[in-house]
């Protein structure tokens, strides 16, 4: 599908859409918390229906009500005969975190579990699973490291050490499998731990469920045994997406103004530090009650360590496009693995829109502050692509013609519509 982006001023409000990090953590915790959860504020993205499909699968039930879910689960789907739950099948999309948190939990039953996928998520690797799982009992066949993976538990939480330098979702999966498993405190030793925020919004929404995980210095996490009634009910509030608010605050910076609403600056998302780098390029940020408002003012050039939120390298690319002189950003080794290769993706399809970036190492170096022209360009099947290109093309000389632009679905479905809600010059993308 082609999405055109047509320039325009914006201003006006927009709500962040709901978090798929944190509503995809929600599914698995109340998969193993016995009892009833509601969760408001859930959202619609491709990533949060393959987590929802993965509990229904696993003996969860969901029940979608208008405003809320309710999911009822127990301990008896943990426990039920092998002859009851035979081709188990988890088709997890597009989503790595679905993938690497739900291996360890689907790790807990024991009979065989099939992990599928479809897209990018087919190279991404899986190949910490052949190494850790068979050391907490878990039988594991993959396809030379990546989908499909068969597994066959019951897993049994052990001290051990394992590596997080590629991804803090394996480390997330371990997290809730021991939490759900753990019968005395027991501890991960991890090394070189990435993206640590989305650890902290692990263990605070475990947390939330009544799971007990201390954090030493994100190099030791000790689990303890939870200590509850049988059955519980609890209520989860998905929060506001930061790393797709940060593409509506960098198309307020560049393209007009904005005021956002439906996110809470207390959340432990590391990518509300799009915030600091919209400071630091002098745009212009208000906060006032629950709401941000930015506008465009003379923009320069700044310098970000991306390392432990790398989803914020797209729109802080758009961003720094509008930016005069050379702004710099740390972590490109962590953009080896998402949808894409997302720093190749971004210098080449930044590159057709005039836009120079250099990979320097670790380092990526964004030109800004020439003429940004509207181009072809490619989503690269990367929701963070399409979504960074088009924010770009709001400022842009010329159209913006973006291919793949469908791949918003994994994350923001109703992306495009939000975009044109707030331009004012034309009509709406198509
Ligand atoms: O746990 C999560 O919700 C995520 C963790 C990050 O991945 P890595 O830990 O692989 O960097 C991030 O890029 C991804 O979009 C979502
Ligand atoms: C990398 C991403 O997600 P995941 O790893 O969960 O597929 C993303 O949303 O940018």
């Amino acid at each position: 599908m082609n999405v055109s982006i047509h320039p325009s001023p914006v201003s006006g409000n927009l709500k962040a859409p709901p978090s798929k990090s944190s509503m995809q953590r929600a599914c698995a915790a109340a998969l193993i918390t016995p009892g009833t959860t509601v969760i408001d504020n859930f959202g619609n993205s491709n990533d949060e229906k393959a987590a929802l499909d993965i509990i229904a699968r696993l003996g969860a039930t969901v029940n979608k009500l208008t405003n809320e879910l309710v999911i009822a689960s127990n301990d008896f789907i943990f426990h039920s005969p092998v002859a009851e739950k035979k081709n188990v099948i988890l088709n997890v999309g597009e989503s790595g975190l679905s993938m690497r948190m739900f291996a360890p939990i689907a790790g807990l039953f024991n009979f065989d579990i099939v992990f599928t996928g479809e897209g990018s998520i087919l190279k991404r690797p899986m190949n910490f699973f052949d190494e850790i799982l068979p050391l907490l009992d878990v039988e594991v066949h993959s396809n030379n490291g990546m989908l499909p993976v068969t597994l066959r538990g019951p897993l049994q939480p052990k001290n051990i050490t394992v590596d997080g330098s590629l991804s803090s979702q394996f480390l997330t999966g371990l997290l809730f499998a021991f939490a759900k498993a753990c019968t005395a405190p027991v501890s991960i030793t991890v090394k070189n731990l990435s993206s640590r925020p989305y650890i902290d919004l692990t263990v605070s929404v475990l947390k939330h469920f009544g799971f007990h995980i201390e954090n030493n210095n994100y190099e030791v996490f000790t689990i303890s045994p939870r200590k509850d009634s049988p059955s519980t009910t609890v209520r989860y509030t998905v929060e506001g997406d930061w790393s797709n608010a940060a593409f509506l605050l960098v198309a307020g910076a560049t393209a007009g103004e904005l005021t956002l609403s439906g996110v809470d600056m207390n959340s432990s998302q590391g990518d509300k530090d799009i915030m600091k780098a919209l400071y630091d390029s002098g745009a212009e940020v208000v906060l006032k009650n629950d709401e941000i408002f930015v506008k465009r003012k003379k923009l320069t050039a700044f310098q970000f360590d991306a390392t432990h939120c790398p989803d914020l390298f797209p729109p802080l690319v758009a961003l720094a496009s509008y930016c005069n002189g050379n702004t710099s950003i740390k972590g490109v080794s962590r953009l080896l693995h998402k949808e894409s290769n997302r720093a190749i993706a971004l210098r080449d399809e930044f590159k057709k829109m005039n836009v120079e970036i250099e990979l320097n190492g670790d380092v990526m170096i964004v030109h800004g502050g020439g003429v940004v022209k509207g181009a072809e360009v490619s989503s690269h099947n990367d929701h963070r692509i399409a979504m960074a290109t088009a924010v770009a093309g709001l400022s842009a000389k010329g159209i913006t013609n973006i291919s793949g632009s469908e791949a918003v679905k994994k994350s923001y479905p109703d992306f495009y519509r939000d975009i044109a809600s707030i331009q004012k010059a034309h009509a709406g993308n198509q």
